[in-house]
Parts: C-alpha cells; sequence; structure tokens
C-alpha cells in the first residue's frame, strides 16, 4: 500500500511513513497530500499534526477540516534536528518554518546575522545547502553524505522536541475502535458559555480531552471551528453520549468525525 508524505525524500515525515509502509510518495505540501488521499489517489497519508515547541501545524487543521478523510492512526516521534553545510561558511539557513522556531534560540545565538529562509520541508532547505555553498539546511543528521557535513547536532531549543502526526485514510476507513478519536466542530453559533458547554459534554463523562484547538472558519472575522481529540473510542456509550450532546449544541453547523485511533512511536 502506497503512503504519501511530505517531501523530498528525508523528511522527518518521511521517516514517519516509512512505519505505515515502505512504498512512500511524495507531494510539496500538506493540502496536496490530504487532496490525494481524499481524491482516492492514495490509500494512506502521513501529516504532521503538532509540535511539542511550536504547537498545531495550521495547515493540517485546515486540510483536514475541509476534507472528506479518516484518521486512523497517530505517529509521534523525536524531532532531532542537525544543521547540515558543505562547510562553517554560509550566511542563509532555509528550512522548514516549523523546523526553523523550533531551533530559533539556537539560531540566534550561534548566527545573529544569518538570514533565515522558510522552505516547503525540511529536506527541500537540505537540497539547497546541497545545491549552494552559502546555505545551510536544518533537518534530520541522516541527510548528510559526502557533499553535505553535519555542522552542528541537536540544535531544537529544547532536547524533548516531539512531533505528532496523523495516518490519514478515505472517509470509508473512519474506525470506532481505539483509545482516542478525534472530531472537528462547527457550532455556527456565538454566545455566551458555548465552550464551556461543549467542554462539559466531555467532563460530565469523565472523558479527558488531549487536545482543543480553534482555528478561524473563514466566513467571518470571530467565528470558529474547534478540533477536539479526546481519549475515548467512538465506540464507548459514554463518547456517543458526548458527542450526541456536541451535536445538539452544533445544530445549527456541524461536527465532523474523524474517527478513533491508537499511537505509534517511531524512534529512529
Ligand atoms: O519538513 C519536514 O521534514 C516535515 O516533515 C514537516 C515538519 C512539520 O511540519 O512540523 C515535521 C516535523 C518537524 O516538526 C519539522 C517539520
Amino acid at each position: 500500500m502506497q503512503v504519501v508524505t511530505l517531501g523530498p525524500e528525508g523528511t522527518y515525515s518521511h521517516r514517519a511513513a516509512r512505519a505505515v509502509d515502505e512504498d512512500v510518495a511524495f507531494r510539496e505540501s500538506v493540502s496536496a497530500i490530504v487532496a490525494a488521499v481524499d481524491n482516492g489517489e492514495f490509500e494512506r497519508g502521513v501529516v504532521p499534526i503538532e509540535n511539542s515547541i511550536e504547537g498545531s501545524v495550521t495547515e493540517t487543521l485546515d486540510a483536514i477540516a475541509d476534507a472528506d478523510i479518516a484518521v486512523t492512526e497517530e505517529i509521534v516521534t523525536p524531532i532531532r534536528h542537525a544543521l547540515l553545510a558543505q562547510s562553517g561558511n554560509f550566511d542563509t539557513v532555509a528550512s522548514h518554518s516549523q523546523a526553523l522556531a523550533q531551533c530559533r534560540s539556537y539560531l540566534e545565538r550561534e548566527y545573529p546575522d544569518a538570514t533565515l529562509e522558510p522552505v516547503a520541508s525540511t529536506a527541500k532547505g537540505v537540497e539547497y545547502a546541497r545545491e549552494d555553498p552559502t546555505v545551510a539546511g536544518i533537518g534530520h543528521p541522516d541527510n548528510a553524505d559526502d557533499d553535505l557535513t553535519v555542522v552542528a547536532e541537536d540544535i531544537q531549543d529544547r532536547s524533548s522536541n516531539s512531533t505528532r502526526f496523523f495516518v490519514v485514510a478515505p472517509a470509508a476507513e473512519r474506525d470506532e475502535g481505539g483509545g482516542k478519536s478525534t472530531v472537528v466542530v462547527y457550532p455556527n453559533a456565538n454566545y455566551p458559555g458555548l465552550l464551556l458547554e461543549l467542554l462539559e459534554a466531555f467532563a460530565e463523562r469523565d472523558i479527558n480531552l488531549s487536545r482543543i484547538e480553534s482555528r478561524p472558519s473563514g466566513n467571518r472575522l470571530g467565528d470558529y471551528l474547534f478540533h477536539i481529540d479526546f481519549e475515548a473510542g467512538l465506540y464507548e456509550d459514554r463518547a456517543t453520549e458526548a458527542l450526541a450532546d456536541v451535536e445538539a449544541i452544533a445544530a445549527d453547523g456541524w461536527v465532523k468525525r474523524l474517527g478513533s485511533y491508537d499511537r505509534r512511536h517511531v524512534v529512529d
């Protein structure tokens, strides 16, 4: 089964995707990956959802809210960045905006004059560094070779840096089994206590929320979607009851159940 993820070869997404299948295809953006699963081109996609330093990957949140797909698994992997260049003589550091942000303190301390250039992925930045001696990339140290050396290792601002990925599949594969579930809620309403009511639906049934994130609906200023991850499977009565309450609260909007899933750790 071919799995599609963020390329080119050598991204952290690629490393996570290999845990799903060795046969990996690449796209240049998260939106393109989600679209390629939504339109049936691929049976699985792997997309970054959240980082322990930088928080949510908003492009992913927006893409999964718009698409008709399932989340079938989450993959958590440590992120240990290396600075890669042809020599120590560079004036630009190119990487994914998440990676640049995860190394912000290191870069400000060691290379305060360097130009930081956000590119589509860490591996894209590494490609630039391989082509241009004035550019360094930030990425996994395995991207080093004879032409590109590791100038510094473990440059992320916190050693505990880790990223969580979603494995996405066609909507028909939404499952109710698993220890966690993700839903996206668009209440299409705005009144005092709306969010409190949404949270109470889970709290009253002793369901722990592991993440709640609001994103602009795009319809009007101050109008939001809520991405909610909770620690229960959709097969559980308490989850069914909580979501019945949530659906009543969002009667003028919608609730998208992306599915239940378990966590896998990828450590190399
Ligand atoms: O550019 C990559 O290598 C990616 O897989 C993307 C991504 C991200 O979007 O968060 C994945 C893991 C790291 O947090 C840095 C970048």
